[in-house]
């Protein structure tokens, strides 16, 4: 059934991508000046969870450097490296400059010393979930150096602005803006029929049965892998040839939780501090909420910190709000809800 599983999980960039000429296109043109030696962007790309932002950013830096020897890059995911030093030192990390840096003794400035004598051919540095960094300074750090040409990836623009200051705000402005919107069935449809013909054996699974996952995955191209990822695993485990309607049936449920599970694995301590008292509160208003958790965790962050966690916890359906911004009230999300 499954002959190379690596195609159907989450981090696997596809040598071809589906329905995103368009996207590749623009970032590569907009990174274009690094190919000459000359910094480029800052590109921003946003839009909602599972429509291949950060595919399309990795392929396209990819094929950037199959291209042109003379790139250098580095993916930095900072929702698990959201403090400065350990964004700053994942770039450092990828151009092999770490030596003798001692994550928790070294000082910032001894990175950014590193990075400003980087002499190497021009790097373009891909933040992912760029809306997740504490604070604004690593955009200022990188931005400010010449080798380095940023792709900032966030759900929404708001987000990556929320808390910068007037002069970050005024330089990023420049930036070139690429958004994606959610897919719609046909394309997910044939973003799957890709995954089944390189992963499964020819015939496993029918057209009618991937339009179904594609329909259940709303346009979330995580969740449509997940679900045939479940579906292709269960018909293995029960030796059958093909994956039947009931495998699909019984996978969309388990093909949407292991999605939501593997969000909350990537919660920070503090985020999954929030996610606690709202499931232990049933519903809760934004200043209670804050007054928990200040009392809850060690060292709180602010206010607005929090707010952006539970931007982000709804962005990636953990979270429901309900209300307007006066009444607003936050609940979690079970994965199988949608199922009733
Ligand atoms: N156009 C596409 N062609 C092929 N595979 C795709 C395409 N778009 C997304 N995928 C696949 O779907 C999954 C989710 O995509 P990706 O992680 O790039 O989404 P995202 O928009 O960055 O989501 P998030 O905000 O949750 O990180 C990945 O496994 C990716 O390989």
């Amino acid at each position: 059934m499954i002959e190379d599983a690596r195609v159907l999980r989450a981090e696997f960039v596809p040598h071809e991508l589906e329905h995103r000429d368009g996207e590749v296109t623009h970032l590569s043109q907009v990174l274009e000046p690094v190919t000459r030696g000359e910094p480029a962007g800052p590109a921003i790309i946003t839009g909602p969870s599972g429509v291949g932002k950060t595919c399309v950013a990795r392929y396209t830096v990819e094929q950037l450097r199959e291209q042109h020897l003379d790139v250098a890059s580095q993916y930095v995911n900072c929702w698990q490296n959201y403090s400065r030093f350990r964004a700053l030192y994942r770039v450092l990390e990828g151009l092999g400059k770490t030596v003798d840096i001692h994550r928790q003794s070294t000082p910032h400035d001894e990175l950014l010393e590193r990075l400003r004598r980087y002499d190497g051919p021009p790097c373009v540095v891909v933040l992912d979930e760029a809306d997740q960094l504490e604070s604004a300074d690593v955009l200022y750090d990188l931005h400010a150096l010449s080798s380095f040409s940023l792709v900032l990836i966030a759900n929404r623009e708001a987000d990556l602005f929320a808390g910068t200051d007037d002069r970050l705000r005024s330089r990023l402005q420049g930036s070139e803006r690429i958004g994606f919107d959610r897919y719609g069935i046909d394309q997910l449809t044939s973003i799957l029929q890709a995954r089944a013909r390189w992963g499964l054996t020819e015939g496993a699974v029918t057209t009618d049965q991937l339009r179904d996952i594609a329909d259940a995955a709303a346009g979330d191209a995580r969740v449509a892998i997940s679900i045939l990822r479940s579906a292709a695993r269960r018909a293995q485990r029960t030796t059958a040839a093909t994956i039947t309607d009931e495998i699909v049936a019984e996978a969309v449920p388990a093909g949407r939780s292991a999605v939501h599970r593997r969000t909350l694995d990537t919660l920070t301590p503090h985020q999954r501090a929030v996610y606690d008292i709202v499931a232990d509160a049933g519903r809760i208003d934004p200043s209670t909420l804050y007054r928990r958790y200040r009392e809850a965790v060690d060292d709180p962050k602010t206010d607005r910190t929090v707010r952006n966690y539970l931007g982000k916890m709804v962005q990636y359906d953990l979270l429901a709000a309900e209300g307007t911004s006066r009444d607003r009230r936050y609940r979690i999300v079970e994965p199988t809800a949608e199922e009733s």
